[in-house]
């Protein structure tokens, strides 16, 4: 089991890490999401020793990394892929990671063959394609079959063959009973892999809950046209619902509605005897949820806000970091549309920082030696 308690991290003025605690059980693909520059990595680095808190603490099976007494037989992991010479071979890459860990070198074909390198073992490690670095990086965290494990962002970049099969392989290994922590930024691909989410934002914890509590959590918004919207838009404050003037596509008013059933509007707008053109309901994507949520923690945000979001159970109220809707209230009078649909905007890539470890120097074991 890994455990995070109160962890930060400040590099300089930059909180990197912010008060954050979660815990990853075995048995189980625990993914850890957030936006670029949310701080997985730098957690991640943390809980291998990499990296020193500023404060609070991250163990595995009760113990900090640098205490572990044979780290890699007890964690493995994959930082960055490319982290290999590039004129050793596979093989040879992999017997001096043993040799270099007192592990056994006749694991190193047993990893080779788990990852689907046998054929190419000879081949100089320099020469493979992300993907194929990728499984040599796999092979390297396996080599000392270690009970925990931890990957950053290891389907990035990989072709959809490649992604279904670092998917498989992880949930293999969960199925082991083992533990195992992937980061990622797309929540798509996390709810195919994982079963837990840790999501975080500007460092701190978002939520911790499983796939399906996430999925469940996405809010369900009644949109409704009609030639008489602010008509519609006192009926409903009237009936105690909350609407709030919105555009469709094609800029025309259209009055929506949280959490609430197509057949209540219908009804409330019936008994006015309000013409509607269009009633139809939308619950929000996963990618959508994702997106609204941790909207107030991207570091280089887009132009406009994101769609209201319920939010999934929030593991701890100090950790919050986004707010959640909370009851109905009534909303002002209907003003009109606003000038733009509020539609999510894509999470915006994080420009390179100076400074910024895009890829760590760390070896891809994670391990001091
Ligand atoms: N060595 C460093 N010096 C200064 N700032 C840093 C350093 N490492 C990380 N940061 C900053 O800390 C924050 C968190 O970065 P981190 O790389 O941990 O995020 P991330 O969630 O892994 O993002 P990404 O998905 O882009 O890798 C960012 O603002 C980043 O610029």
């Amino acid at each position: 089991m890994l455990k995070v308690e109160n962890l930060t991290k400040d590099y300089g003025s930059v909180r990197a890490v912010d008060d954050l605690s979660f815990d990853v059980e075995p048995g189980r693909v625990t993914g850890f999401l957030g936006p670029n520059g949310a701080g997985k990595s730098t957690t991640m680095r943390m809980m291998l020793g990499l990296d020193r808190p500023t404060s609070g603490r991250a163990t595995i099976d009760g113990h900090p990394y640098a205490e572990l007494e044979n780290p890699l037989r007890q964690v493995g992991a994959l930082l960055d892929a490319r982290w290999v010479h590039p004129n050793r071979s596979a093989r040879s890459h992999l017997r001096w990671l043993a040799v270099s860990n007192g592990l056994p070198v006749g694991r190193v074909d047993e990893v080779l063959e788990m990852v689907g390198l046998t054929s190419v073992a000879k081949k100089r490690a320099g020469g493979f394609s992300l993907g194929m670095s990728q499984r040599l990086g796999l092979a390297g965290a396996m080599l000392g079959d270690p009970h925990t494990l931890m990957f950053d962002e290891p389907v990035n970049g990989l072709d959809p063959e490649g992604i279904v099969w670092i998917r498989n392989f992880m949930r293999q290994l969960a199925r082991e009973g083992r533990t195992v922590l992937v980061s990622s930024h797309l929540l798509t691909e996390m709810s195919l892999t994982a079963d837990h989410l840790v999501v975080i934002g500007q460092g701190r914890l978002i939520t911790s809950c499983s796939v399906g509590e996430f999925t469940a959590s996405a809010r369900t918004t009644v949109r409704v046209r009609t030639p008489e919207p602010q008509r519609l838009h006192d009926a409903l404050v009237t009936a105690g619902l909350a609407p709030r003037p919105e555009a469709d596509a094609q800029g025309r008013p259209v009055v929506a509605i949280d959490d609430v059933t197509t057949d209540r509007v219908g009804d409330v707008a019936g008994d006015a005897g309000i013409r509607l053109h269009e009633l139809a309901a939308h619950t929000a994507s996963l990618e959508e949820a994702f997106m609204a949520i941790t909207a107030g923690s991207v570091q280089y945000q887009g132009g406009t806000t994101a769609t209201p979001y319920a939010g999934p159970p929030v593991a701890a109220p100090p950790h919050s970091a986004t707010p959640l809707a909370g009851p109905p209230v009534a909303g002002p009078p209907f003003a009109g549309p606003p000038p733009s649909a509020s539609i999510p905007h894509p999470i915006p890539q994080q420009p390179p920082q100076a400074g910024s470890p895009q890829t760590p120097s760390a070896p891809f074991d994670g391990g001091p030696r």
